[in-house]
């Protein structure tokens, strides 16, 4: 029977409420035709239309070629006259923003009108690019500029990139000082060119360039062509377009290259008013959750940590939502729990004052039928319900229901931003009670969680409760927390602690451990910040998919310290950081503190292959900020084009350096890093020492960095780069030995391979 259900098609709760839809699509039409008279822009419609008419082709062009140059020519002069007033008013507002109301000086000079392009002289045609001089004098006075630095793309998770093509995509002849580019130790050093583009086969900037202000000015003309009954097919006949660098107007036959509707509809223009306005607001969105679940969820990766379309990294299965048995009938939703959400919460609809709502009383009073005179869900006296229920209100309502059917509805309350009896209701026409199974009569009763249950949490929380403050404690917190149930503020050595895996001394949960040594085997006690965690032991976080036993420690508590990079990566856990200036460009700052061996951030960036490293490092020494970071010998983790705000860690000295040798002026490093095989991927996680809001995150970068970074031979011979590798893989060592023989965390020292 339940089968039944989940194969069961719900569209028809879906599809209710259609008309009102209908009547909103059809106030879009007259919306829109209104907006596009509007958006006929300064150009007179009537009269060019005229002009065509009058074109009567004796001269053996093509008849609309003069009225699509003219009004080429018209739309490009209005562009550019537009696009002059935009720029002024966005940098007084800019400026106006930052000055407090002072008035901008900002002035704009251009020679467009004396560029605009002229009838085409066959066989080519070039348009002039207009020259737009702005005059910054007045904002630069009082400008503050920062630092240079590198801007990115933010990531979550590390991004497969390889290679590089084989396209040089920037040449720095335009910045380069023929003197060569500054070194940090004051001398200069000539870029090297000759192996740079050794690294290409091809020049990137000799591929067509498309510019962006064409392709506005040509959208708005053909818009203004359009309207003027002229076709796309007429207009590339004319040879006006064909011949600028992006056109035809209409896709090749092969769709390559796509024509211009199709390029307008895949980017953002600036709001030039004589473009076609977008249709939007849309009067009824398509249903969103389920459409993603069933056609966009399906083609990207489902690692929570990787949304890439075609992922080589977890080719193997992936967790996909499946649609779930309902088992609960309506009545036993109320569960253990019977505590109402709010005041106009669904189990409150009959409730005796002062009495205890059981689940048989909800049966009686709330469940009742309407005839028995209760005002019950499903009392006649209610109105009808989901009248105010949009149609993608209804269906995520129903793509929740299909992946989680026994949710409770105060829950769902909370997610849907809807009342509860609404939501139990409508789960009740979804899932008829007489359609669900009867649940096992051997199953035992649902345990109250021994965090404290809904009742707890409510005996502080309605009208009387009051935030017990900011929570400094290391692991998660929320309505569970002992400390929030007590009301009272969340410390260092809160009650968390006892079973927060994060905090030091880790309470992970005694396991069976059936394979190993007589010593192992039993039921003990596993730390997973030990060699013991089998995880641990093959340098991989653990995963909830494919480890058993300690990854989830306990239930109420999933973040094992080993899986923190997947769980932060995820969008929790992550130490709150904020980028400042710093003695070197930008630097990154704490803004809570940390407690040492904390999961701080992953690094992320670009994982590239080693050649592709190389080949950046011309461009690194140029530039004088790397952003690389070496995994191990075959890839590395590039964030200067796209990553998170880990890129922005100085460096510091390594903390076992006698004072002597420590670079004169740089802190000590307070973040090490370690490389983990997270969710089936390398990646760089980086923990802290104790530490305190405000403080400066600093990361010991090697002893190669700031030779490779000065364009020098980095080691000079091989036999000194095998030493210098060993003496790396020595420190790194080091690292290992303090994480893992800490005798804080365990006995480690047996299993010391
Ligand atoms: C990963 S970036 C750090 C962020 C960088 N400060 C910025 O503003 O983008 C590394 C670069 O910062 C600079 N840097 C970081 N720490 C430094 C230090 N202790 N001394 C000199 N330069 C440093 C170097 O240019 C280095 O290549």
């Amino acid at each position: 029977m339940p089968n039944t259900i989940v194969r069961h098609s719900y569209d028809h709760l879906r599809e209710e409420e259609e008309e009102s839809s209908e009547s909103s699509s059809a106030e879009v039409e007259i919306f829109n035709a209104h907006t596009s008279d509007a958006n006929a822009g300064t150009t007179d419609v009537t009269s060019k239309r005229h002009n065509l008419e009058t074109t009567d082709g004796s001269d053996g062009m093509n008849p609309h070629r003069s009225v699509c140059l003219e009004v080429f020519r018209n739309t490009w002069d209005e562009f550019y006259e537009w696009e002059k007033e935009y720029c002024e008013a966005k940098l007084a507002a800019l400026m106006s923003e930052r000055r407090k109301g002072a008035s901008a000086t900002a002035t704009i000079s251009t020679t467009a009108k004396k560029a605009r392009p002229t009838s085409p002289p066959d066989p080519t045609w070039v348009i002039p690019c207009p020259q737009t001089t702005i005059d910054l004098s007045g904002i630069l006075a009082d400008f503050d500029a920062g630092p240079q630095y590198e801007s990115c793309t933010p990531l979550n998770g590390n991004v497969y990139v390889g290679d590089d093509p084989d396209v040089m995509p920037f040449l720095p002849f335009g910045e380069e000082d023929w003197d060569g580019y500054p070194l940090p130790d004051g001398g200069r050093k000539r870029f090297a060119y000759e192996d740079y583009i050794g690294e290409y086969s091809e020049l990137g900037w000799m591929d067509a360039f498309d510019d962006p202000d064409l392709d506005c000015i040509l959208y708005a003309t053909t818009n203004r062509l359009a309207k003027m009954s002229i076709s796309y097919a007429q207009m590339d006949a004319t040879g006006v377009f064909a011949r600028t660098p992006r056109m035809p107007l209409l896709s090749a036959p092969s769709g390559d290259p796509p024509g211009l509707e199709a390029r307008a509809a895949k980017r953002d223009f600036p709001p030039f008013p004589c473009l076609p306005s977008p249709v939007s607001p849309h009067p009824s969105p398509p249903p969103v959750l389920s459409t993603l679940r069933t056609r966009i969820y399906p083609l990207f990766c489902h690692n929570l940590t990787c949304i890439r379309q075609i992922c080589p990294t977890h080719p193997e299965g992936t967790p996909y939502p499946h649609t779930t048995i309902p088992e609960k009938k309506s009545v036993h939703l109320v569960g253990n729990d019977s505590s109402p959400c709010s005041t106009t919460c669904f189990l409150l609809f009959s409730k005796p004052s002062g009495t205890t709502l059981t689940s048989s009383a909800f049966s009686r009073v709330v469940l009742a039928p309407a005839e028995h005179g209760q005002r019950g869900i499903t009392g006649a006296s209610r109105p009808a319900i989901l009248d105010s229920w949009s149609a993608a209100d209804r269906d995520t309502l129903i793509t929740i229901l299909e992946l989680d059917a026994d949710a409770r509805p105060c829950d769902l309350a909370v997610i849907m931003k809807k009342s509860c009896s609404d939501i139990f209701h409508f789960r009740k026409r979804m899932f008829p009670d007489a359609m669900i199974a009867p649940r096992n009569p051997g199953k035992a009763p649902l345990k109250p969680s021994r965090h404290g249950t809904r009742d707890n949490i409510l005996v502080l929380d309605p009208q009387t409760y009051t935030s017990p403050g900011p929570c400094y404690h290391p692991g998660p917190c929320d309505a569970t927390c002992p400390c929030v149930l007590a009301n009272v503020q969340c410390e260092r050595k809160c009650l968390c602690d006892d079973f927060c895996p994060l905090r030091k001394g880790c309470k992970c949960k005694p396991q069976l451990v059936a394979k190993g040594n007589n010593k192992d085997r039993g039921v003990k006690r596993v730390c997973c910040r030990t060699k013991r965690c089998p995880c641990k032991r093959a340098k991989r976080a653990c995963d909830p998919e494919q480890c058993v036993g300690c990854a989830i420690s306990d239930s109420q508590s999933p973040t094992c310290c080993n899986m923190a990079a997947l769980w932060a990566a995820a969008g929790r856990h992550r130490k709150a950081v904020e980028v400042r200036r710093s003695a070197h460009g930008y630097g990154l700052f704490l803004k809570e503190s940390v407690l040492a061996d904390e999961f701080l951030m992953e690094y992320t960036g670009e994982a590239i292959l080693d050649p592709t490293c190389i080949s950046r490092d011309h461009i690194i020494a140029y530039r004088q900020r790397n952003y690389l970071f070496a995994l191990h010998t075959t890839l590395g983790v590039d964030s200067s084009l796209a990553g998170d705000p880990s890129r922005f860690i100085n460096h510091g000295n390594p903390p076992n350096l006698v004072d002597g040798s420590m670079s004169v002026g740089e802190g000590i490093a307070n973040v090490y890093s370690h490389v983990e095989i997270a969710n089936g991927g390398h990646g760089v996680v980086l923990y802290a020492i104790d530490m305190e809001a405000g403080t400066e995150l600093l990361l010991d970068y090697g002893p190669k960095f700031f030779n490779q970074i000065s364009g020098g031979d980095e080691d000079g011979d091989e036999e000194d780069n095998d030493d210098e590798e060993e003496n790396v893989e020595r420190e790194e060592a080091k690292k290992y030995t303090y994480w893992d023989d800490d005798p804080e965390y365990g006995e480690a020292e047996e299993y010391k391979e």
